[in-house]
């Protein structure tokens, strides 16, 4: 605790050091603006001139003035960010520290609570500004680009007054030409500048939806198991393409259109009180009811476009569903059905989107329609100012010009807020998965270079997140020694798999311990525990990747690896051979170099099962938990890779799931599960002596073997979930 506090009070002092400079370059910025400030008060209300700066220079002090503004507060801002930050990481880093000092799994809960309250301080807005800032360089060039574009933009309107005064009231054949001259130059250099602004925010848009995307992904693969059993897929990846993209163009363009916006409505206003402070007060006589329109629609869609997302991403899930699994859509004939699914969802999406293009029209006609009243009032007022002779008509229709320019500032000001409203709301729940902390606290460092293999689970209970309410595991307890080879079997849904998965650390037990060489299984190293403990489930996954790179899956460097550690193509084909794979791989034209195809779709289940078992044999472990790794097999093929699996039980510690009692009855030790419970264990012959569930089970095989019948076979194996018997029993 000490250690915290020390730390704390560190970064506070830092914090402060910082806020005090922030704050002394808010005054510097805030004392420039009061002097502007005061300058068109004076000007406009007295007539009376300072020495400077004056009226002709006024432009340009405006310019530097907004351009150090705005450097000066993104500088400000950012270091505000960094002590915030450095804050945060603080306490986040005592907590991490804190989770590696415990050794005991059930307070770990405590530790990534804390972990949660310290990356729930950092809200959507500044997490978005804090992925921004990392193209700062970027982003200045980009304002320094819009702030001369925006000068240019006002200079525009006041060449044109002076034009006109020049060609009609104060007629001057060289100052025209002069001015036209100047007009075509300033009009020239503005769309330069203003492509230039256009060009950098883009890229910054382009890497800033990267940068987004990256995290979340990576947030993704740190999250539990348990995270996807509760989430849908769909809802996934719809965060992951059109959220990121969503917030990222938005943000990065309505970024540029506000910074472009407020740069030119700022420069026009110097303008505006240069020319006439009385009609510049009028033209304000909006800008409060804008504000409040803007406030009002601004949170009204942000909830809207949230909702949007959400409907959007339940839609995705039912079109993902379908897609992922076109084959059994296809052979139930459930077309019509999962159409009607996915328009039910998109109706949904539709009318919300009805309420977004009401709102939306609502707010647009009144933002229309309040600049134009204001207009009528300005020209009513300058039209009388013009008749006293107390303006210039160039004057006036500078003026005009000038209001155009910030109305329609003000109205872009007003599209951004309802763009950056809809793209909050999306960031809120892509932002929400990217500080999503893990429900299983982080894997520990411990990477020992003894490693027995004892595997124990003492007195597990166990829910799956997804069924809270359900106890899959009831106080389960045992003990697989080093070199033992256990079976678990027991009817289908007893929790079999359960176990196995408890192992893995896949998901934690609500109770109880699961230990591995005495030690719980959380403090091992994720890299040193999957190549001394490796697993072939029911139904392994290969990727789009060649043959010889999915054996090798997870050990490459890539993933961590040294180079010297990574296994020898010589391994792999060993690996493959002993798991009878290498004569099909042999047989290919590309042999290990053949592509998987997506999801291993180009190969056959009997074939993905054989190269599961040769993924897990190359990493040599010391522990094989074989979760029916024979099931997809046929007869001959079972044979060999049972034969390869009888010599590997042999030197290693096995824990085997499997239906096909011939797999386990050599087993050191047989444990019966059932009902989330071990209801009995002990040697084929002592649980056949014993006459208990095991007795019944074998029963029913052998009596499914003797029937030989298909039908006979159909009831045995639906009655108990049982494969037919082997012959070899
Ligand atoms: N991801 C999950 N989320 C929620 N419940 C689950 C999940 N996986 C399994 N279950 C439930 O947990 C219980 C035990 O399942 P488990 O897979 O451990 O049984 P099993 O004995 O291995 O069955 P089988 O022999 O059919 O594979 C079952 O009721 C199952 O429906």
């Amino acid at each position: 605790m000490p250690c915290l506090a020390s730390k704390i009070s560190k970064r506070v002092l830092a914090l402060r050091a910082h806020k005090r400079a922030s704050t002394l370059i808010w005054a510097l910025t805030s004392g420039c603006q009061l002097l502007l400030l005061a300058k068109a008060v004076t000007v406009a209300v007295a007539g009376h001139e300072w020495p400077w700066p004056t009226p002709e220079h006024l432009g340009a002090v405006g310019l530097v003035y907004l351009y150090a503004a705005i450097v000066c507060s993104l500088a400000s801002l950012s270091v505000l960010r960094h002590s915030a930050e450095a804050l945060i990481k603080g306490w986040e880093e005592h907590s991490v520290t804190s989770r590696a000092e415990v050794t005991e799994p059930l307070l770990e809960k405590g530790a990534a609570d804390a972990g949660q309250e310290g990356a729930d301080r950092r809200g959507t807005i500044t997490l978005l500004l804090h992925y921004s800032s990392y193209d700062l360089p970027l982003l200045l060039l980009a304002f320094s680009a819009g702030a001369v574009a925006a000068l240019g933009q006002a200079l525009i309107p006041f060449y044109t007054g002076r034009i006109i005064d020049y060609a009609s009231i104060d007629p001057d054949v060289g100052q025209f030409e002069h001015t036209i001259v100047l007009l075509i130059l300033v009009s020239l250099g503005c769309s330069i500048f203003t492509g230039i602004r256009g060009g950098f925010f883009t890229v910054c848009m382009a890497k800033l939806n990267v940068r987004i995307r990256t995290r979340l992904f990576d947030s993704l693969l740190a999250q539990e198991l348990g995270y996807f059993d509760c989430t849908n897929t769909g809802e996934i990846t719809s965060r992951l393409s059109a959220d990121t993209t969503t917030v990222a163009d938005q943000i990065c363009l309505n970024l540029n259109v506000a910074l472009r916006s407020l740069t030119q409505a700022a420069m026009v206003l110097v303008f505006m009180f240069d020319a006439s402070w009385r009609l510049t007060i009028i033209t304000f006589i909006s800008i409060p009811c804008v504000i409040l329109l803007c406030k009002v629609y601004g949170e009204y869609y942000r909830e809207l476009s949230k909702a949007v997302q959400t409907e959007l991403a339940n839609a995705n899930s039912v079109a993902e569903e379908a897609l992922s699994s076109m084959a059994t859509v296809k052979a139930h004939a459930a077309e019509t059905s999962t159409r009607h699914a996915y328009q039910q969802r998109l109706r949904a999406f539709a009318v919300l989107q009805l309420k977004e293009a009401l709102a939306y029209g609502a707010y647009a006609a009144t933002n229309t329609f309040l600049p134009n009243v204001v207009n009528a009032v300005t020209l009513f007022y300058g039209g009388r100012l013009v008749l006293d002779g107390r303006m210039s008509a160039g004057a006036l229709v500078s003026f005009m010009l000038y209001q155009q320019s910030l109305n329609s500032a003000f109205q872009a000001l007003g599209d951004v807020f309802s763009s950056l409203s809809a793209a909050v709301g999306a960031a809120d729940k892509v932002i929400e998965m990217i500080k999503r902390v893990p429900k299983v606290p982080a894997p520990g460092s411990l990477a020992p270079s003894e490693f027995s293999g004892r595997v124990e689970l003492q007195n597990v209970d166990f829910s799956y997140p997804a069924r809270p309410s359900l106890r899959v595991l009831n106080g389960v307890s045992l003990q697989i020694n080093p070199g033992e080879v256990v079976a678990l079997v027991g009817p289908s849904g007893g929790g079999k798999s359960s176990i196995v998965k408890l192992v893995e650390r896949f998901y934690l037990p609500s109770n109880g311990l699961v230990l591995l060489d005495g030690r719980d299984v959380g403090v091992y190293d994720p890299h040193w525990l999957r190549r001394r403990v490796a697993l072939v489930s029911q139904e392994p996954v290969l990727y789009a990747r060649s043959v010889r790179r999915n054996i090798l899956y997870g050990l490459e460097e890539d993933d961590g690896e040294a180079p010297g550690s990574v296994p020898s193509p010589d391994e792999v084909e060993q690996a493959a051979r002993l798991a009878n794979a290498h004569s099909f791989i042999s047989d290919w034209p590309q042999g290990y170099e053949t592509d998987c195809g997506e999801k291993g779709t180009t190969i056959s289940g009997g074939q993905r099962q054989r190269l599961a078992i040769a993924r897990a044999l190359v990493r040599r472990p010391s522990v094989l938990l074989l979760d029916e790794a024979t099931s997809a097999l046929d007869a001959d093929s079972e044979a060999v890779v049972q034969e390869a699996l009888d010599r590997l039980m042999k030197e290693h510690t096995v824990l085997v799931i499997a239906h096909r009692l011939s797999t386990v009855m050599n087993a050191d030790r047989i444990v019966v599960v059932a009902e989330g419970a071990v209801q009995a264990v002990g040697t084929h012959e002592a649980l056949l002596e014993a006459g208990g569930l095991y007795a019944n089970l074998v029963r029913k095989q052998l009596a499914g073997s003797a029937a030989g019948s298909s039908a006979s076979l159909r009831a045995v194996t639906s009655s108990a979930s049982l494969q037919p018997f082997s012959p070899s029993l």
